[in-house]
């Protein structure tokens, strides 16, 4: 089922490692009591092998379902079928669309990084169902994050595309999330802002308040 707009609008990337010493299955049910739309399972260098992995893999997939919230898994299709997720999402340096499309079922959603118009345009020609655009700012959560870009650089992605999903990620916060919007973002992804957050289910709910 390809992904709307919509479901975009307020996107939690997660793994353990964004968590501090929080459960990351109670982040995110906060997170989805706050108001998410979408979830991303994003496990990077974390302490725990793929057993572990896979054993909360489950869990949050588990929690997106009762709850009718997308789950995409980051980077690995192997786990995404695993835990029949919804949907992948792949950088430039990941998986290519057209070798995903081989092993994924043609329900699976497909999102794609670009950070340039090329980009873009090739993640759409390939298939893709959305794009990820970024860092918009500086991260702390990301080491090998590239340059930030800017809204105005996705602005010039929207230009380029037309109408098609897209949603800014990187630094995004209740204070800057306007500029990304008005560039013509359909959403915001973000780790810190709620993984970080005091209150990870108020963080949510004032950025789905503001992202109306
Ligand atoms: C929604 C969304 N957009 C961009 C990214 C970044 O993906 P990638 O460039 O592959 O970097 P890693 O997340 O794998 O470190 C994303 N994960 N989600
Ligand atoms: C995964 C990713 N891709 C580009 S920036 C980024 C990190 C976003 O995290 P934060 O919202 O904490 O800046
Ligand atoms: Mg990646």
């Amino acid at each position: 089922m390809p992904i709307k707009a919509k479901d975009l609008r307020l996107y939690l990337v997660m793994g353990s490692q964004d968590c501090l010493d929080r459960d990351p299955v109670a982040v995110l049910q906060a997170a989805i009591s706050g108001g998410i739309t979408c979830f991303q399972f994003r496990e990077k260098h974390s302490a725990r092998n793929l057993r572990e992995t896979v054993e909360l893999g489950h869990s949050l997939r588990a929690l997106c379902r009762t709850h009718r919230i997308p789950f995409l898994v980051n980077d690995r299709v192997d786990l995404a079928l695993i835990l029949d997720a919804d949907g992948v999402h792949l950088g430039q340096d990941d998986l290519p669309v057209p070798e995903a499309k081989r092993i994924l079922p043609p329900s699976c959603v497909i999102g794609v990084s670009a950070r340039s118009i090329p980009e873009a345009r090739q993640a759409q020609q390939e298939g893709a169902d959305y794009i990820g655009i970024g860092p918009m700012f500086a991260t702390t959560s990301k080491p090998d994050a590239k340059q930030p870009i800017g809204p105005e650089a996705l602005a010039e992605i929207r230009q380029a595309l037309g109408d098609f999903p897209i949603v800014g990620i990187g630094g995004i916060t209740v204070d800057n999330m306007a500029a990304v919007r008005q560039a013509g973002a359909d959403g915001i992804a973000v780790i810190s802002a709620i993984t970080r957050a005091d209150s990870p289910e108020q963080a949510a709910q004032q950025l789905r308040q503001c992202s109306r």
